[in-house]
């Protein structure tokens, strides 16, 4: 699939952003997983086929699923009780990492928590470059399982619990010289009316 520099059709908070000489990665971002016209925007800008197209939505839907499922889960055992997540966007962001020989040691994502509630991360199978931050303070790096998602609690998560969730730090080194791909979805807090972006 390919990638066009065109995201201005797209809704707000979606969109390709270029690699810069100081960032070699290149995520193609999703406001809202669970707006049709944004998935077809979305697709349209990856020249997806018809196939590749109901992947991605099969793909949406059930990542959609189990974030209202984990998020009831975790508001239920933190006795949070009312809060319904139903209309609260999920982001889908495609990170393709320009990693080549040459760029081995560097890092593809700095350092970072994730700010929102949870992240659902499709780790690359084959390339590996995760690492989190374990509790002395130093880097580990997180080998890719084979048919996985990893699970991260974000700001959020961590602010409604308290601290009892952790926000982990994390970030990507280039380790091998070959091309990295990675889906993260993010279940964010609502910041405007969905219905202004998804009609
Ligand atoms: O590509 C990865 O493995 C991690 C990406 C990430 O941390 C992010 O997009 O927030
Ligand atoms: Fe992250």
């Amino acid at each position: 699939m390919k990638k066009r520099n065109k995201g201005n059709n797209m809704v707000p908070g979606s969109g390709y952003q270029p690699p810069t000489p100081n960032l070699i990665v290149e995520p193609l971002i999703l406001y809202d997983m669970t707006c049709p016209k944004g998935i077809h925007a979305f697709c349209a800008q990856l020249d997806a086929s018809p196939f590749q197209r109901e992947t991605i939505m099969k793909y949406a839907a059930a990542i959609h699923e189990l974030f209202m499922d984990m998020t009831h889960k975790i508001s239920e055992g933190l006795g949070i009780k009312n809060v319904s997540f139903e209309g609260w966007p999920c982001q889908f962001r495609f990170n393709k990492y320009c990693f080549t020989p040459e760029t081995i040691g560097s890092t593809g994502v700095p350092s970072h928590t994730d700010t929102y509630f949870l992240t659902i991360l499709q780790d690359d199978e084959n390339v590996n470059g995760l690492e989190v931050m374990n509790k002395s303070g130093q880097f580990v790096a997180v080998e890719s399982w084979p048919n996985s998602l990893l699970v991260n609690m974000g700001d959020v998560t961590k602010a409604w619990s308290n601290g009892r969730f952790n926000n982990v730090k994390h970030r990507v080194i280039c380790k091998q010289g070959k091309t990295r791909v990675s889906i993260a979805s993010f279940i964010r807090i609502q910041l405007w009316n969905p219905t202004s972006t998804c009609g």
